[in-house]
Parts: structure tokens; C-alpha cells; sequence
């Protein structure tokens, strides 16, 4: 990728026909960009909008308050023939890309979008700075009015967060909002992949100590190190985080960033033993792992019960609301903001379980035993707030 100034202006040119660098499908993969105030979202959609990548991409921009004006001019939207060009205006770039700048999402903007479905392989949706993921994110998946209009047309591919790796962890560390844990890590646990940019700012050991604390908090998404958002598009985009395919985590994270480095922690296949669990947390917000074993159909129907008490109560099956009552009340409800699992049944019939929030599916995988085989155990990751001891010792309870 070649680097550009921050003056470039995008030039806008007649629509050139682009190479199918994506399958055609129904419906148009839509991707989440969250990320740190600051943390270099706009130079990389201006990154997007600039390069010569062969992906025609809608990349719409959500915007705020007063850096709106600001915003506007550095990513340059308004039409140099036309500066009166309102910015709900779409304009095609010199590299195919679609360009739209909206301060609130409206329906409008993605309709608009949607009658130029053919024109566009890709939407890049930008949320605010502080925004958390995990609303915007359960509206694109599943979401029963979308899926007689919009949703019709748009399929949730991920969702990217985009890390500060000088001020990252100072970030993490003051934001206090949401009940304290913060929106910054909201971000990551809500996240599929994770960019931790500027990293030629920061020193090695600082850039490592975000890095570690992102993964701690999100042990299954990549993290890239990028400089000014540089990153081969395809660890971004058509990356599946919410399909129900066969899921292999957690990850090995053999994450090499465009600079060449890779800053991975390897965990060889096979190197964990079963119900091994593992734990972290970071103000509130904590991932939980565990390896499930093979299991029968009836002990999965229990899994999914105990999912649907977590993710739909807020409590652990055991704890029903006799016992709740008998605690005063005073059991810490679980919020679970993020759950991926992979589980094998006798027999070799594999279920991939996605979830944002309350919303969840659990999909059995047709052909899943491909040539590599069928995994030995499944994984269950949640990722969310108040999954404590308690909530590990139920899961080995239910699985062992
Ligand atoms: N040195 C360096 N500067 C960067 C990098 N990425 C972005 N910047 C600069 O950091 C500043 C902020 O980047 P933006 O892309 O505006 O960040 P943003 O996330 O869009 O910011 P908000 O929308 O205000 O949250 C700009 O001056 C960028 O030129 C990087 O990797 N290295």
C-alpha cells in the first residue's frame, strides 16, 4: 500500500469496472468500525477511499457533534464541483469505493446505499469514538425488522476495533463511563478483530501491554499492529465473525501485521486439557474459555438451556429466582456481551454458537468433518461482565 498525505484529496472519476475480488452473494457483507477516540479510524477509511485495493466498498461515516466540520474536510466528501453537496450525498471515488457521510445512521443513508446494491462489494459502517459495538452490531445480525427490509440485503461481517497504542491503556484505564466499566473495552469485548494502530509511536514493552490487556479481554479476536491503519484489507473485511461455520478458537494468533512483525502467542493445538478454563479481567469486563468435550445431544440441549439462563437472565440456571430471593437479591447479574463456541457431538456433528448480547444461534455445521477431521473438544468463549469463579464452576459442573 502506498502512503498518502493527509492533504489528498480523493478525485472523483467515472465508475471503472473492478475485478470480482469478492464472490457474489445475496447480500453485502457489512463491516463494524469501532474504535478509541482518536485512535486513527478516519486515516484509515481515508486509506479505503484512496487506494487502488480492487474492492468497491460503501464506507459510511458516522459522525459527531462538532468534529463534524472537521471530519468532513479531512476526509473530504463534499464534491470539489459541488462544495454546496450535502453530506448525505454518495460519491464514487477514483478506486470504485463509495463515500457517504451521515451524522446520525439513518434507515435513509442505508437504503440509499441499498438501490446501488451491484455498485459495491463491501459497506464499512464507522461508529463514534465511544460508541459501544454491541447495540449496532445485534440491529445488522439479527434483527426481525431488518429482515423483512434492510436486512434483506446486509449480512454482519465483523466488527473492527481500532486501539490507540500510545494512549490505549490510559484510555482503558480513565474511562468511566457505563457503569464504570467503559465504553473503550466495551469495544474490545464487542470486537471480531482489533488494530492496534500508531504502533510506531509507542515502545515495544507499551505496545505489548495493550496488546496483552486487549487480549486479555478478548482472547479470540486477531490483533494487528498497523502504522496509520495500514492493513491488508482481507484480515478486515469477509472475515465471517458471525458465521456459522466451523470455528476454530481459541486462535493462535499468528497475527502479522503489515510491518512484517509477529507479535503472536502460540498455544499449539491439542495443549490444553479438557475443562481447562481460563480467566482474566479488566475492570469488570472479563472472557471466560473453556474446552467442552465431546457431548450428547441431550447435554447440549442442557448447554443450551445454560446459555439461555445467562444470556436471557442474566443468571446462572442454578440460581433461579428462589435462590436469588434467598440472596437478597444481591447475586451479580451477568451481562454477557460476546459469546463464540464450537461444540462436537457423539458422532462427529459439529454446532457453532454465535452471540451478541441476549441474541444467539446455535447452528449445527453441515460437512464440518473436512479432510482435516473433527476436532477432539469444543470451546466455549464468553465475554462479558461478572463471569467470576461461580460462573467456571457451573460450566465444568454442566460439561464434566
Ligand atoms: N504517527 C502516527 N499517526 C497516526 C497514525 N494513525 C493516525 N495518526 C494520526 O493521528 C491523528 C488522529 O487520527 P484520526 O484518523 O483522525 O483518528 P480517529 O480515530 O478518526 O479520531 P476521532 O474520529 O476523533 O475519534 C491524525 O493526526 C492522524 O494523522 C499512526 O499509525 N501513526
Amino acid at each position: 500500500m502506498t502512503e498518502f498525505d493527509d492533504e489528498d484529496i480523493p478525485v472523483l472519476i467515472e465508475h471503472e469496472p473492478q475485478p470480482a475480488e469478492l464472490p457474489p452473494q445475496k447480500r453485502v457483507p457489512l463491516t463494524i468500525i469501532c474504535g478509541f477516540l482518536g485512535a486513527g479510524k478516519s486515516t484509515l477509511l481515508q486509506r479505503i477511499l484512496t487506494e487502488r485495493h480492487g474492492y468497491r466498498i460503501a464506507v459510511i461515516m458516522n459522525e459527531f457533534g462538532d468534529t463534524a466540520d472537521i471530519e468532513s474536510k479531512a476526509i473530504n466528501v463534499s464534491s470539489p464541483d459541488d462544495p454546496q453537496a450535502t453530506s448525505e450525498e454518495f460519491l464514487e471515488l477514483a478506486n470504485g469505493c463509495l463515500c457517504c457521510s451521515i451524522k446520525d445512521l439513518g434507515v435513509a443513508a442505508i437504503e440509499k446505499l441499498m438501490q446501488r446494491k451491484g455498485a459495491f462489494d463491501h459497506i464499512l459502517l464507522e461508529t463514534t469514538g465511544l460508541a459501544d459495538p454491541g447495540p449496532i452490531a445485534s440491529m445488522f445480525w439479527h434483527n426481525e425488522e431488518l429482515a423483512t427490509g434492510l436486512g434483506r440485503d446486509i449480512a454482519l461481517d465483523g466488527v473492527i476495533c481500532m486501539v490507540d497504542a500510545v494512549f490505549g491503556k490510559q484510555q482503558m484505564a480513565e474511562d468511566k463511563t457505563v457503569d464504570g466499566d467503559g465504553e473503550s473495552l466495551r469495544q474490545i469485548a464487542g470486537s471480531d478483530v482489533i488494530l492496534l494502530n500508531k504502533a510506531d509511536l509507542a515502545p515495544e514493552e507499551q505496545v505489548k501491554e495493550v496488546e496483552d490487556i486487549i487480549r486479555g479481554v478478548n482472547p479470540v479476536a486477531p490483533v494487528y499492529r498497523t502504522v496509520r491503519g495500514n492493513i491488508d484489507l482481507k484480515h478486515i473485511m469477509g472475515i465471517g465473525g458471525y458465521a456459522a461455520a466451523p470455528w476454530s478458537a481459541p486462535p493462535t494468533h499468528d497475527h502479522t501485521s503489515c510491518e512484517g512483525h509477529d507479535h503472536g502467542h502460540e498455544h499449539a493445538p491439542g495443549d490444553h486439557k479438557h475443562l481447562e478454563s481460563t480467566h482474566y479481567e479488566m475492570r469488570g469486563i472479563s472472557s471466560l474459555q473453556v474446552s467442552v468435550p465431546v457431548l450428547s445431544q441431550a447435554r447440549l440441549d442442557k448447554v443450551d438451556e445454560w446459555i439461555r439462563s445467562v444470556l436471557w437472565e442474566g443468571i446462572l440456571p442454578e440460581h433461579n429466582a428462589a435462590s436469588l430471593k434467598t440472596n437478597g437479591g444481591h447475586l451479580a447479574r451477568l451481562e454477557v456481551l460476546r459469546c463464540k463456541g464450537l461444540f462436537i457431538l457423539e458422532g462427529g456433528v459439529q454446532h457453532v454458537l454465535q452471540g451478541v448480547r441476549s441474541l444467539y444461534e446455535m447452528t449445527p455445521v453441515e460437512g464440518a468433518s473436512g479432510p482435516i477431521g473433527v476436532p477432539d473438544d469444543g470451546k466455549l468463549v464468553l465475554i462479558g461482565k461478572g463471569l467470576d469463579d461461580s460462573v467456571r464452576k457451573s460450566l465444568e459442573t454442566l460439561l464434566s
